[in-house]
């Protein structure tokens, strides 16, 4: 649906400030704008991208979630992300937990595996439905590389204003290491309860998320405040956010905040809420510890953080190791109390 179709997002409803960081500008060495996203990604760690040029790729994906999401459940159930801690495929609404209390989802997932898309036409980690394979030229390879593009971009700005060893962050992210890194459209239904959460609280999983939303819904929950706050949606602009993987390898210094997702407010309730996401992750082997001997600055910050702070950025596990615990765990096939909710926390700080 063309985004003017839709209603605003209603003007009595706060919502959350973003830093606003232009694409074009940091792609150019702009400093003044690299030192915008710097503040964003160590204070709240969500910033609006604008002239990021992905905007008619991720019309089209909509489409592909659309042709994928009216299949019949029985075809798309063929591609179910399974209960083994497995990222890609189909996920249903409700088969995930949004709470300690094992309170199902209501959104429905189709995820794509970077490496599928890079591999085409041959098949690196998964088969998809019809609709995925028939755009996967079209559609998924075009959007997957673009984001790829933009996420290797900031990520190597993280890589000098760390302070570490050039290529370093390319190396953890290589192109040619198998991932979690993945594609993912998004459906929650129309008309759901106000308070009813859709997607429950979380940390991303890896190290970037570029997030292309059209309604409101999606929310924060900013260090040092007590209410969920709205990001409001801004044509034109996507939503980047840092993951736990850049918190854990920068010591902290990258900030990945908890969110979830509403249904969105006033009268946007009353459309489907669609939303794009790319992830980028680390390779499946890195092991998720601040990157200390590589980086001063770093080994710096961690120095001034308690013991526990310490062990607690230093999980000991490997990236893979990291995303499939924390899936498998949110499975509501896998619950066995509030002790699996527990299990799938990553670092929401006991924030939820
Ligand atoms: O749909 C959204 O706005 C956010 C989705 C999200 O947080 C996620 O898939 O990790
Ligand atoms: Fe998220």
């Amino acid at each position: 649906m063309p985004v003017a179709a839709f209603p605003e997002f209603p003007t009595n409803v706060p919502s959350h400030p973003l830093l606003v960081v232009d694409y074009q500008s940091i792609k150019n060495g702009d400093e003044k704008e690299m030192d915008v996203l710097w503040k964003a990604a160590t204070s709240l760690g969500f910033w609006y991208l604008k002239n990021h040029g992905a905007e008619e790729d991720v019309d089209r994906m909509f489409d592909m979630g659309a042709e994928t999401m009216n299949l019949p459940m029985e075809e798309k159930m063929k591609y179910d992300q399974g209960d083994e801690g497995v990222l890609f495929g189909y996920k249903a609404a409700g088969a995930s937990a949004i709470d300690a209390s094992g309170t199902p989802d209501k959104t429905e997932f189709i995820n794509i595996a970077k490496d599928d898309a890079l591999a085409w036409p041959k098949q690196a980690r998964r088969a998809y439905p019809s609709t995925v394979n028939d755009r996967m030229e079209s559609t998924i390879i075009p959007f997957v590389k673009k984001s790829i593009e933009i996420n290797d971009t900031i990520l190597s700005i993280f890589n000098t204003k760390l302070g570490l060893p050039e290529g370093t962050m390319q190396k953890l992210h290589s192109f040619d290491e198998y991932s979690g890194s993945e594609a993912r459209t998004i459906k929650a239904p129309k008309n759901l309860p106000a308070e009813r959460q859709a997607i429950g609280a979380h940390t991303d999983f890896g190290s970037l998320s570029f997030l292309h939303n059209r309604l409101g819904g999606l929310q924060v929950l900013p260090p040092g405040v007590d209410e969920w706050q709205y990001i409001k949606p801004v044509p034109g602009h996507a939503i980047c956010n840092v993951g736990d993987a850049l918190t854990l390898l920068s010591g902290g210094i990258l900030h990945s905040n908890i969110h979830r997702v509403l249904p969105p407010p006033g009268a946007q309730a009353s459309f489907e809420r669609w939303s794009q996401v790319f992830f980028t992750r680390p390779g499946n082997s890195v092991v998720l510890r601040p990157l200390s001997g590589e980086s001063s600055m770093i080994a710096e910050a961690i120095s001034k953080l308690t013991e526990e702070q310490r062990a607690a950025l230093n999980p000991g596990v490997t990236s893979y190791d990291w995303h499939s615990r924390r899936v498998k765990n949110r499975r509501i096939r896998n619950r066995k109390g509030p002790e699996t909710w527990l299990a799938s926390k990553g670092m929401e700080l006991g924030r939820v």
